[in-house]
């Protein structure tokens, strides 16, 4: 059930990196780049998603040097307006290179090892264009594995002023994925205290 992806499977998948918010509740600092543990947050998504995927990327707004210094490209959204997680997804669609873009935000440091491997068994039986992962409670929809030919259906509702990601997903065949049995998976970090809770934990649990 969860082994790892075939390397013909991985070849077909971007791994999208979601670094262009705003963090307002972070202060405004650029998310990705605060420190847990010692190094920015955004490496803990990059180094579970990257043995995931054929290509990499990460979409971010501001530093876009820093995040080069990563390694792989990087792609700011298409406008300058910050419209949310839907324009990193279709920025990430038109420059990525395969049929399929597997979103994960910056913040999440604790990604599972099996994320692309179960949205991709699902997107395949239903025959989906996207599958999104459900935590048991709630969708969480910037975990996603979408087909890069709704770009242009993304763009039409970009431009058209509509921003609300569940709205956008209505309009497709979308495959839920559950992964209540990993609660751990979606904690993400929004706030200066949130930040320094998981890094007193990450002291304490190695
Ligand atoms: N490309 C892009 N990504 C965004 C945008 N807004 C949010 N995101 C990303 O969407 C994911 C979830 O967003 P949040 O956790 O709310 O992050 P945020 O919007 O930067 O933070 P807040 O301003 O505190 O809500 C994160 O990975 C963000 O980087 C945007 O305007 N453009
Ligand atoms: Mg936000």
């Amino acid at each position: 059930m969860s082994q790892p992806l075939r390397s013909g499977a991985r070849s077909r998948i971007t791994g999208v990196i979601l670094a262009g918010g705003r963090a307002r509740r972070m202060g405004g600092m650029d998310k990705g780049l605060l420190e847990l543990g010692g190094r920015p947050l955004i490496t803990y998504a990059i180094a579970a998603l990257a043995p995931q995927v054929g290509d990499l990327l990460i979409n971010a707004n501001r530093n876009l040097d820093r995040y080069t210094g990563f390694g792989y490209p990087v792609v700011p959204d298409l406008d300058g307006s910050f419209a949310g997680p839907l324009a990193g997804m279709a920025s990430a669609m038109q420059a990525a290179p395969t049929p399929l873009i597997l979103t994960a935000p910056c913040d999440s440091p604790l990604l599972p090892g099996d994320l692309a491997q179960r949205l991709l068994s699902a997107l395949e039986a239903e025959r989906a264009d996207l599958a999104v992962a459900h935590d048991g409670e709630r969708l969480q929809p910037v975990f996603s594995l979408l087909h890069t030919r709704l770009l242009e259906d993304l763009t039409g509702y970009l431009d058209s002023g509509e921003r609300k990601i569940d709205r956008w997903f209505a309009r497709h065949r979308v495959a839920r994925v559950d992964f209540s049995d990993r609660p751990e998976t979606f904690l993400n970090v929004n706030t200066p205290e949130e930040l320094q809770a998981l890094e007193q934990r990450l002291r304490q649990e190695p």
